[in-house]
């Protein structure tokens, strides 16, 4: 308890110093690599502009941005730590030695560059994120099937078509790709995927057939094999965690490309159904490959072959859902988590992601290719046509 009490105070100080003075601040290691290879150029001029504009930063860049300021400050300005190691219970002073320390022999011209590099990328971040609109809940007004929303680290984007349970229209494709590009590069830490209303997402939207281009039928396959293929490739391309917040049932490819997410939180109300087999269909959003590899082959077949509706304790004792909620508190408790984990170190986060994604990424595009090209065979099929009129003739239902 007490070094909680030490830590919070110390993290109180740190950000009540740092836009006082270059002396006080602390450092990012995860900027040290992409720094170091800059060219020496930044002039005392540069240096001096520098160390104003870290006092007028609008944004506190965080403890570990601060240490790594300071240590640069220090190495191009005096070289090499010339200080005694401070005790270990001095933790301030423990942590700017530590930083400075660790920059070595660095140069001082490069690490001048360095600080003057460093400050310009923060100015340039706050001076982005400060265009957005202010407020505690920013929504980007700009869709129609979605509502998007920033808010203390996580971007949430929620499938907003509650009369037709969220069912994936065209337009909707189209903008949930939009949405995760400008998520993939905003300032947020985490992304959320929800729906609004008593339902998750049913899938796609069985109309998306009846609209049909000049091409006929076949283009129509073609088109939507495409869109398919970008679809979910944006979710394997994804660059930060990804998180599904199921807040109800979910069916087809709202279920498949859960296999994508980073973590997967569902109410108990929520279920879990990809019932391809009756609509004529096959697997999509890379489930071929990510169930079997999930749940093992045998479950995975029950799920994509035999159409089995899992409840959420079932998805989630498969592996499929990472925890599963009472749905009375199923909201409070999962965003409670969610700002909590939004407050980790977003760049460690990212490049966990991403050494965990890379070793798959290219044998998920192929998927991806493989199960699109096989979808667009199937929609011209008799079996998938026969269930897709039955459903829009409301001869049938799930
Ligand atoms: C181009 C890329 C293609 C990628 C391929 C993906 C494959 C899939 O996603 S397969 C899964 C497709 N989804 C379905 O088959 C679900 C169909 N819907 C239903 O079976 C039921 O609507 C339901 C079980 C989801 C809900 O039943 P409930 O009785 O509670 O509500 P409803 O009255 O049926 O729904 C309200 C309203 O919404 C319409 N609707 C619901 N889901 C869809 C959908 N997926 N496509 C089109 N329309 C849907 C439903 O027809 C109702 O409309 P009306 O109020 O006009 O009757």
């Amino acid at each position: 308890i007490a070094m909680a009490g030490v830590a919070g105070r110390l993290a109180r100080r740190w950000c009540r110093s740092a836009v006082r003075s270059p002396l006080q601040v602390i450092s990012f290691p995860s900027l040290q690599l992409h720094l170091s290879g800059t060219a020496m150029r930044a002039s005392q001029e540069d240096f001096e502009s520098a160390m104003n504009q870290v006092k007028l930063l609008k944004k506190d860049p965080g403890n570990e941005v601060k240490l790594r300021l300071y240590a640069l400050y220090k190495q191009a300005t005096e070289g090499p730590c010339n200080m005694p190691k401070p005790g270990v219970f001095d933790f301030i002073n423990k942590a700017k030695w530590d930083a400075w320390n660790a920059l070595g022999s660095l140069p001082k011209e490069t690490a001048r560059q360095n600080y003057v590099d460093l400050v310009s990328s923060l100015t340039a971040s706050s001076e982005s994120s400060s265009q957005v609109k202010p407020g505690a809940d920013r929504e980007q007004q700009e869709y129609e099937n979605l509502v998007v929303t920033s808010e203390d680290g996580i971007t949430k984007i929620m499938f907003n078509r509650p009369t037709r349970k969220n069912a994936i229209s065209t337009q909707m494709y189209q903008e949930i790709m939009l949405a995760l590009k400008a998520a993939s590069k905003d300032d947020s830490t985490i992304t959320v995927v929800t729906g609004n209303g008593d339902y998750y997402c049913s899938g796609n939207d069985l109309a998306n057939f009846t609209d049909i281009p000049p091409g006929g039928v076949e283009e129509k396959a073609k088109q939507s094999a495409i869109m398919l293929r970008d679809f979910v490739g944006t979710f394997i391309d994804f660059p930060k965690p990804l998180v599904a917040v199921v807040n109800g049932p979910a069916v087809g490819i709202s279920v498949t490309i859960l296999g994508l997410f980073d973590a997967v939180y569902a109410s108990d109300r929520a279920t879990f159904h990809t019932p391809f087999s009756h609509l004529g269909l096959s697997p999509e959003g890379c489930a071929s490959y990510t169930f079997p590899k999930i749940m093992g082959p045998a479950k995975a077949t029950e799920m994509l072959i035999f159409g089995k509706k899992l409840t959420a304790g079932e998805a989630c004792a498969q592996g499929l859902v990472t925890e599963v909620f009472p749905d009375s508190t199923f909201q409070k408790e999962v965003w409670t988590r969610l700002k909590a984990y939004s407050k980790l170190p977003p760049n460690s986060m990212r490049i966990s992601k991403q050494v965990i994604r890379n070793t798959e990424k290219e044998k998920l595009h192929a998927v991806n290719a493989e199960e699109s090209s096989v979808l667009q065979e199937r929609w011209l099929s008799d079996e998938c046509i026969n269930a897709t009129m039955n459903f829009l003739s409301k001869k049938a239902k799930l």
